[in-house]
């Protein structure tokens, strides 16, 4: 029976992933990288910041030094930061919120399963740290996914066993990560079709049927 839902926060909750796609744009251009498309960001969803990194070094021959390559991140990271100081509870997903909320009336136990390292100001900014129990990201991590520690420490934070948590992702590595975990997985987003979950909506109440999902056993 499932007892807990552990929510990717990128993509999932928040629009966020649109402006990790705009920071990893800009630092691309200062890299006089110029064609790194929105195909090349799918591959960064879920991933670390220096994963992602690589994703975007990839389109360019010149070789960097591993001091060369934190400074990039760092960079991007500096970027992004900048683009959050503007977030509010307008970057809340459609039906996010009302999901939250009626899982948690159900009796529902939510955490959050995100690698970024800025997921708790996020949280903050745009109030939804409100909604949520427990909260397992980047910070509390070594390795990102699709390695399942993230969901892991989730659920264990929940004080629930894997098999009684579901999870809610939008990015391959994340579904890849919960199956790993033994977990049971949502897809949403754009690209929900294409993630190989157990169940899949667009946003998180619209053709999502929680009623089968939360009898099932
Ligand atoms: O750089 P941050 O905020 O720690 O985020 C790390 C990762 O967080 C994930 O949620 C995003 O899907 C990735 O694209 C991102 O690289
Ligand atoms: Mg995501």
């Amino acid at each position: 029976m499932i007892k807990g839902i552990i929510f990717d926060l990128d993509g999932v909750l928040v629009s966020t992933d649109k402006l990790h796609f705009e920071a990893w744009k800009k630092l691309a251009q200062k890299l006089g990288i110029h064609d790194f498309t929105h195909e090349d960001n799918v591959r960064q969803k879920g991933v670390s910041r220096m994963e992602s990194l690589e994703v975007v070094l990839e389109k360019t021959d010149n070789k960097y030094s591993a001091e060369e390559k934190e400074e990039f991140a760092e960079t991007k990271n500096c970027y992004y930061v900048e683009m959050l100081k503007s977030l509010d509870s307008e970057a809340i997903l459609k039906d996010a919120k009302e999901a939250l909320i009626m899982l948690r009336e159900r009796g529902l136990k939510i955490a959050i399963g995100s690698v970024s390292k800025n997921a708790p100001i996020i949280l903050e900014r745009t109030g939804l740290i409100d909604f949520i129990d427990e909260v397992s990201c980047g910070l509390d991590i070594t390795r990102s996914k699709p390695d399942p520690e993230v969901f892991l420490v989730a659920a264990d934070k929940l004080g629930l066993s894997y098999k009684e948590c579901l999870v809610a992702e939008d990015s391959k590595a994340g579904i890849i990560a919960a199956k790993a975990a033994n977990m049971k997985t949502l897809g949403v987003g754009p690209d929900h079709m294409n993630l190989d979950a157990d169940y899949q909506s667009e946003t998180l109440l619209s053709h999502v049927d929680w009623e089968e999902i939360l009898s099932k056993n």
